[in-house]
């Protein structure tokens, strides 16, 4: 099912988000849910936390056709590297706004996957942005956060009028 996405600046998307305890049928729901969400909404990623559930799960698919998407449970992402790099983020929780981003350009992702298996890789690129993006958003986070005020001012005007011609469209 599609799941609504929280919009900048709902302050439930500064909830912290609680471990996983059991990938049970419920997360196995929302995994399922929140994948079919992601590819809706044209995302590459999306953080459980974005649909108002607030337990340490992210999704991704980087492919082109939509075809590999990845499950991250508990996940901790440790830089590998002090060198940063900058790259022009979004966010599906604040559409239509795009900005440079730094972040350390090469990290250790470690987690399990939605059959429990345990992940333990060093990835750089466009996934190394996404996931140190998603992951901000577990920890309420917002990449916004990283601009200036006035660039977050600009950001909530951006966001109110996107959701006005999204209500009016139905
Ligand atoms: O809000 C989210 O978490 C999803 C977000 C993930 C993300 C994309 C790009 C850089 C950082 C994080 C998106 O999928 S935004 C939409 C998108 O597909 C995209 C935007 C900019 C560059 C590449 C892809
Ligand atoms: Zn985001």
């Amino acid at each position: 099912a599609l799941l609504p996405i929280l919009s900048y600046p709902d302050p439930r998307l500064r909830t912290i988000a609680e471990p996983i305890k059991e990938v049970n049928d419920e997360i196995k729901t929302l995994i399922k849910d929140m994948i079919e969400t992601m590819y809706d909404a044209q995302g590459i990623g999306l953080a459980a936390t974005q649909v108002d559930r607030h337990v340490q799960l992210i999704v991704m698919d980087l492919s082109e056709d939509k075809s590999e998407p990845m499950v991250f449970i508990n996940p901790k992402v440790t830089p590998l590297v002090e060198e940063k790099e900058p790259y022009e983020e979004g966010c599906l929780s604040v559409p239509d706004v795009y900005d440079k981003v730094e972040r350390p350009k090469k990290v250790r992702i470690e987690a399990l996957d939605e059959n429990g298996e345990s992940i333990d890789k060093e990835v750089e690129g466009l996934l190394a942005v996404c996931i140190q993006h998603e992951m901000d958003h577990l920890n309420g986070v917002i990449f916004v956060d990283y601009l200036s005020r006035l660039k977050q001012t600009r950001a909530r005007d951006k966001v109110r009028k996107v959701l006005k011609i999204r209500e009016k469209q139905g």
